[in-house]
This record gives C-alpha cells, sequence and structure tokens, in this order.
C-alpha cells in the first residue's frame, strides 16, 4: 500500500513553475530519499507534501488524505502523523532539550499545558525520557538545547520525532550542516529509528554516498520534475549524479526543458 502518492502536482510561485507535474508513491515502511540540485524544487514539494504550501493543481494523498486541498481540520489530523526533520533543527534554543522532547507531543494533546514540563502527565514524562535515552541524550535533559552540538541538536530532533510517535517522517536535508562524523551518526540514529518503528520516510539529501548507502528508493528530481524513480538497487552513480547536471534549476529552465522521467516498472 502507498503512505505517500503525488500525481500530477503542479506549483508556481509568480512566474516560476516551481513543480511540474510531479508524481511518485512511496510503500508503507520505505525509506525513501529526495536527491536533486540546489533550486530544483525539492524543499518545495517537501512544503506541499507538509500542506505549508498548497499545489494549484494535482494530489498528494498522505495515508489517503489529500493535503493538497483538505480543510485545515483534516490537514491538522494528518500532520499529527507526520513527523519533521529539518536541517536547522527547529529546536527552541532557550528551553530545555527535555521540554523540546517533550513539545514532540503537542499533537496529541489539546492542551499546550499537557506538554509543558511541570505539568505533563508522569507518562509523558516517562515517554520523553525513555525517547531520549534512545537517541543517548538522557544525561543532557536539563541542558539548553542552544547549548549542544549540530548533531546533538539533531538528535534531540530525532527524540521529538520519536515522542510525536507519527507514521510517516519527512526529513529535508537533515544532514546538511552537520560534520562527516556527526552526519553519519545522524543518519545512522533516523534510519535505525525509522525501521524500528515501521515509519515511512521520505529524506531529502545532497550526499550521493548516504543517498545510496540509506536509501531504499531514489526519487531524482530534475527542474520541477521527476526524473528518476526507482529502487535504489536498480540505479547507478552516473544516473544520479546527472541530476546535477545540465538544466537544473527552474528559474532558469523553461517548463518544456526536460524530458520528465524514466521511470522503473
Ligand atoms: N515562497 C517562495 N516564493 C517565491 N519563490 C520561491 C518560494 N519558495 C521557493 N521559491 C523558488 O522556487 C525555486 C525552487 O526552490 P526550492 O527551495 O524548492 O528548491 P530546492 O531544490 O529545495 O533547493 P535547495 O536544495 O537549494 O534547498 C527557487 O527558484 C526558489 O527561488
Amino acid at each position: 500500500m502507498s503512505v505517500i502518492h503525488a500525481d500530477n502536482v503542479h506549483k508556481r510561485f509568480g512566474k516560476v513553475h516551481v513543480l511540474r507535474g510531479i508524481a511518485f508513491r512511496i510503500p508503507e515502511r520505505e525509506g525513501a530519499i529526495l536527491l536533486g540540485a540546489n533550486g530544483c524544487g525539492k524543499s518545495t514539494l517537501m512544503r506541499c507534501m507538509n500542506g505549508l504550501a498548497r499545489p494549484e493543481q494535482g494530489s498528494i494523498h498522505v495515508h489517503g488524505s489529500n493535503v493538497a486541498n483538505c480543510s485545515q481540520r483534516k490537514l491538522r489530523e494528518v500532520r499529527r502523523g507526520v513527523g519533521m526533520v529539518f536541517q536547522n533543527f527547529n529546536l527552541v534554543g532557550n528551553l530545555s532539550v527535555f521540554q523540546n522532547v517533550l513539545y514532540g507531543g503537542l499533537a496529541r494533546h489539546r492542551s499546550f499545558f499537557a506538554i509543558t514540563a511541570p505539568l505533563a502527565s508522569r507518562e509523558e514524562r516517562a515517554y520523553a525520557m525513555h525517547c531520549l535515552e534512545r537517541v543517548q541524550l538522557a544525561r543532557c535533559a536539563d541542558q539548553r538545547a542552544d547549548q549542544l552540538s549540530g548533531g546533538q541538536q539533531q538528535r534531540v530532533a530525532i527524540a521529538r520525532v520519536l515522542m510525536q510517535r507519527p507514521s510517516v517522517v519527512l526529513a529535508d536535508e537533515p544532514v546538511a550542516s552537520l560534520d562527516p562524523k556527526a552526519a553519519r551518526e545522524v543518519m545512522n540514529l533516523l534510519w535505525g529509528v525509522v525501521r524500528e518503528e515501521g515509519m515511512t520516510l521520505l529524506c531529502t539529501l545532497h550526499q550521493l554516498d548516504f543517498a545510496m548507502e540509506y536509501g531504499d528508493r531514489v526519487i531524482g528530481m530534475k527542474a520541477g520534475h521527476v526524473q528518476v524513480d526507482r529502487p535504489m538497487g536498480q540505479t547507478s552513480r552516473d544516473e544520479l549524479q546527472s541530476l546535477y547536471e545540465g538544466n537544473v534549476r527552474v528559474d532558469e529552465t523553461p517548463s518544456d526543458a526536460v524530458t520528465p522521467l524514466r521511470r522503473a516498472s
């Protein structure tokens, strides 16, 4: 069953036609990598998938709900099941690591107080500590989040996703601002958590080595089109490298300049 299904998605910003008929499916529990050069439309696609931007045309079904045109109420419900990991971690820097993890439970509660450290239930607090132990940062629970290294902050962000208990995770360049050692630690942790919890993952990356090592599937974008969509084992480094060559940016490439998708069976 496809947990994520995008079909003929178009998005424009003014005269720039950013998403040009994007279509793909990601089955349950698959870890897919979204590749493509700067300016090809990856972040816009991720934003459309989380309902932060709305496409003018097409559909994006997440667990059967079309986030491209559903109500705000429905969108909130869908988002409860979608965890986000960002390049810049998106932690609240002046709050404790523990509080940041507790915030992951926000979607499950109507009241903000229910996930505020002094007021949260014993169960929520215990589960937040369990999530921190899972990313090996329980010892940092009381530290301010902005006192941690970048790699540690991303591990806190993964603990926050665990706290949320989503079935889908969207990770937008989760290791882009990390050094190679921290990047590998975060990749191992993210993939480990996703596999163990049976989550479905779509992760944008710029590192081909990581993509080929970790991904089950690759979705490769070029100038607003899906150009490659196949199991990682059926692609080659040359094919992935070609995503970064020639007309890649949507703001420099007419809509008809790139031939979309050589689709795998
Ligand atoms: N809110 C916006 N308003 C206007 N133009 C936008 C907006 N968001 C994105 N764009 C434009 O859409 C194009 C694609 O941007 P996007 O961020 O989706 O690319 P990307 O593939 O994620 O690039 P990068 O890897 O550099 O993050 C760019 O030309 C960008 O300027």
